[in-house]
């Protein structure tokens, strides 16, 4: 282990990077507070300056990921609908399998400038965890309770909050609703088998009501679904703590894109199509092609939508089986690069607070009080004790039990 390694895997350094998240996260949660009556006076400035602000938390994250643990992001996808991403809005639907899914979601956004502003559905418990939840809660990130007869009210008027929204941004769906466990996926192979429909080795069943709601609406605001696949190399199953220990992981992502051959039989589908490679891609001189997925490729109808999705995830379920036998997903390599935006913000942070730290630290042994210097401790445990709590939040064995009990089956 060189000394660089051995270094980054100390305690003390981890403690470090976990005081400068936490108490910079408080803070921008303070700023964010305040930006509050400046939703009454302009909603667009304050959502604008929140996005910065957020992007100051979440940053530091990816920056952990990109620079401290040096992990490498490589992206499979078609280089002709490269140049729309992160300059339109769309969909996302991920494998959500993984503890660090969401921070390679994370990564790819910031590689795209749509960091600050991407949303999510995400379950309600997440918003109570200090710094990302509070932070959520300003960005106007979608919140479910995975109660379907609360959500389909709610969930719909936050998503149709959205469609005036200023910049561009990602809307992240995990449509398996939770995250994969061998018995997770054993049940929802059940339910699968009694609604007749094939089994998925690699994902759950899609839940397919937040995806149905999502794409109703955001009709006309968003331009496509990324449908997106996310794997580890070497059949590694990273951790946020790993990341912290400096751990360096490779991760796959295909973004993947549909090629349709459509001059006969010409029906509304394929007007779609042709409309949108006419709006977006301009290429009408190759057999009619579609690359990322059109919003009006996606039925409106609820079963047709569903069904659609379904579809979907067990072709999802393909590539994945391509990847484990061969390590590589279909498709040209178009990695971004990192941008140094992530690591300067987290600069400034340690900088700043390392230095307010040092300042602290001298004036407590200089004052000499036994008490300061026992409560100082006291603080510094109850923080990493904290922090433990939330990178706790990321882990699967830690996870909800969403999906884990029996249902009822109807084999009609
Ligand atoms: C690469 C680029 C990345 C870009 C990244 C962009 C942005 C990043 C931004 C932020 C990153 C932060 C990440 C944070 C992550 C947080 C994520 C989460 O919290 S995931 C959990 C919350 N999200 C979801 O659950 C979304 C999917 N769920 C749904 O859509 C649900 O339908 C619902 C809307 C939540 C409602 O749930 P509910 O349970 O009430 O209803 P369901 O429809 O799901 O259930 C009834 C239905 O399901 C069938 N059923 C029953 N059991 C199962 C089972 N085990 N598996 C599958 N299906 C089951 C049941 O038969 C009913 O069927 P039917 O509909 O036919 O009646
Ligand atoms: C600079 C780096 C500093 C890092 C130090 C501290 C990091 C603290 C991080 C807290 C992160 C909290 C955000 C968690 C997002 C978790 C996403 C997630 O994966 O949620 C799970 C849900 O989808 C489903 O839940 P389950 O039903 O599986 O249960």
């Amino acid at each position: 282990m060189g000394l660089v390694q051995l270094l980054k895997s100390q305690f003390l350094s981890q403690l470090i990077i976990c005081y400068v998240f936490l108490v910079s996260g408080l803070i921008v949660n303070l700023l964010q507070l305040c930006t509050l009556p400046l939703w009454l006076v302009s909603k667009q400035l304050a959502r604008r300056i929140n996005i910065r602000l957020g992007y100051c938390i979440s940053s530091q994250m990816v920056a952990a990921l990109e620079w401290w643990s040096g992990t490498e992001c490589t992206l499979y996808t078609d280089p002709k609908s490269y140049p729309l991403y992160g300059n339109e809005n769309a969909i996302v639907v991920l494998n959500h399998s993984f503890e660090i899914d969401f921070l390679c979601g994370w990564t790819f956004c910031e590689r795209f400038g749509v960091l600050g502003s991407s949303k999510v559905l995400a379950k309600k418990e997440l918003s109570y965890v200090p710094v990302i939840g509070w932070m959520w809660y300003f960005l106007e990130i979608v919140f479910c309770k995975r109660k379907w007869e609360e959500d389909r009210r709610t969930v719909a008027q936050s998503l149709q909050n959205l469609r005036d929204y200023p910049e561009n941004y990602w809307f992240l769906l995990y449509c398996e609703g939770t995250r994969l466990t061998p018995k997770k996926h054993q049940i929802s192979m059940q339910v699968a088998e009694s609604k007749g429909l094939p089994k998925l080795k690699y994902h759950l069943l899609p839940r397919t009501k937040g995806f149905w709601v999502t794409v109703q609406n955001l009709r006309g605001a968003a331009a496509a679904v990324y449908d997106s696949t996310l794997n580890f190399r070497n059949n590694e199953m990273p951790t946020l703590l790993g990341i912290l220990n400096g751990k360096k992981y490779h991760a796959d992502l295909y973004v993947r894109y549909k090629e349709m051959f459509c001059y006969d039989n010409f029906n509304n589908i394929t007007l779609s199509v042709f409309w949108c490679n006419l709006l977006y891609l301009r290429d009408l001189t190759s057999p009619l092609t579609c690359r990322r997925i059109p919003l009006e490729l996606i039925p409106e109808d609820e079963a047709e939508c569903a069904a659609w999705l379904h579809k979907l995830y067990q072709e999802k379920d393909s590539f994945q089986e391509h990847y484990t036998q061969t390590g590589r997903f279909p498709g040209p390599i178009v990695s971004p690069p990192r941008r140094p935006w992530a690591l300067i913000n987290w600069l400034f942070w340690c900088c700043l607070l390392l230095y307010l730290l040092g300042l602290l630290l001298t004036q407590l042994i200089s004052s000499g009080s036994m008490l300061t210097i026992l409560a100082s401790l006291a603080f510094c445990s109850t923080v990493s004790l904290g922090v433990r709590w939330m990178i706790g939040q990321t882990e699967i064995d830690r996870g909800s039990s969403y999906g884990n009990k029996e249902v009822p089956l109807n084999n009609n």
